[in-house]
């Protein structure tokens, strides 16, 4: 038997050193992408940017096929916010945690799928048709709390094989829930500032300045603005016989009621007391008597639920109006629909009245 050539023995431990330093740089390169991508998500200022990092650019640095973001969002709060956002791709928001329990179970930790190994997940990961074979899909978890999910695609069937170590992600995915709950913490600071914390509606300070932008816009472009007072009937009484609280409850229901009623960019606002005032920018008086007598009829038919569970009824009136051609105010139009209201509750209450309408034909 031949000794072994030394030569080759070297040459052969040569070749293993050169690929564990590959193996290492490689590490080390995925390691700095992995730093500066967290550097940015505690840097990220806006939920813009914030999804655009996490689904556009780790998709492109990471070379990956797909990136999905899904939240939870059972109150719909980011469903009002989101869409006022210029997003370059939209996160999907769980009205329940459903499609979450689905992929992770009980153990919510990040979970790499592909064929024989959790495939069927793959598809409901990512929109139908997409192609991916294999993914990583991150748990999101704030306090405990599974607030949704990250998920990372690629046609490549063993790009997450069920082997692979899952440090990095399971570090990107930490880092990116602490993210988006700051970015969450901001957004509602921020509509704290501008919403009546009652009834979810816009407080009035934000009405009057909103209101403004809308008159000279609507002037300024020739489009319709209507307005429209509503005010719940006979609340004096629904405070004296259910109690303040019941009354509370009432209005929180009804501002719940008029926004699922508006389109967006319309503008909802408690304009004191039991009053709220809707703005409805490009709508004509057809279109905005419909929006109204579906707010009326909602809030007619709402059994409204009181703290002990019992349920009692409710009415509201709506006074409407449009801006007068060659308006200089929005002051004018104000007036107008506040008129219509007092003619809707001198008519028998329960119904709309427009500006200009023979009341005792607008009666509901
Ligand atoms: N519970 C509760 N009551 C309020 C709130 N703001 C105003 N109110 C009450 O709303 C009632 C409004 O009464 P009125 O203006 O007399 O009108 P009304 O009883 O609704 O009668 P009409 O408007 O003529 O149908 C008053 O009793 C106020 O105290 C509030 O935030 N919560």
């Amino acid at each position: 038997m031949s000794a072994p050539d030394p030569h080759a023995q070297i040459q052969e431990l040569r070749q293993q050193l050169q690929s564990l330093l590959e193996a290492a740089h490689d590490n080390e390169r995925k390691l700095d992408r992995f730093d500066a991508l967290e550097r940015r998500l505690m840097a990220v200022s806006s939920m813009e940017e914030l999804v655009t990092l996490l689904l556009v650019e780790c998709r492109d640095d990471f070379g990956l096929d797909a990136a999905e973001l899904w939240l939870l969002d059972p109150e719909g709060e980011l469903r009002r916010a989101l869409p006022t956002l210029p997003m370059a791709k939209a996160p999907r928001l769980l009205e329940h945690h459903g499609p979450l329990k689905d992929i992770f179970g009980a153990v919510r930790t990040t979970r790499l799928v592909g064929p024989g190994h959790g495939e069927d997940l793959v598809a409901q990961a990512f929109e139908p048709g997409a192609g991916m074979r294999s993914a990583a899909l991150l748990p999101l978890i704030r306090q405990g709390l599974l607030i949704g999910s990250l998920h990372f695609g690629a046609r490549d069937p063993e790009r997450y094989d069920a082997v692979s170590g899952t440090k990095f992600l399971d570090r990107l995915c930490a880092i990116a829930a602490i993210a988006i709950e700051s970015m969450l913490n901001r957004e509602r600071l921020r509509r704290a500032g501008m919403t009546d914390g009652l009834t979810g509606v816009h407080n009035r300070r934000y009405f009057d300045h909103r209101s403004l932008i809308e008159f000279s816009q609507a002037v300024r472009h020739r489009y319709p603005l209507a307005c429209l007072f509503l005010d719940v009937d006979h609340f004096k009484a629904v405070n004296d016989r259910h109690g303040h609280q019941v009354g509370d409850e009432v209005l929180r229901q009804v501002g719940g009621l008029i926004l699922r009623s508006l389109r967006t960019g319309d503008l909802a606002a408690r304009y004191g007391g039991e009053e709220f005032v809707v703005l409805l920018p490009r709508t004509d008086l057809a279109g905005a008597r419909e929006v109204a007598e579906r707010i009326r009829a909602l809030v007619q038919d709402a059994p409204f639920v009181t703290p002990e569970g019992g349920t009692l009824s409710a009415t509201l009136s709506a006074g409407l109006a449009m801006l007068p051609a060659g308006a200089v105010s929005f002051a004018e139009l104000l007036t107008a629909a506040d008129r219509a209201l007092y003619a809707a509750k001198r008519a028998g209450r329960n119904r709309t009245v427009a500006h200009g309408d023979d009341t005792g034909a607008a009666a509901a």
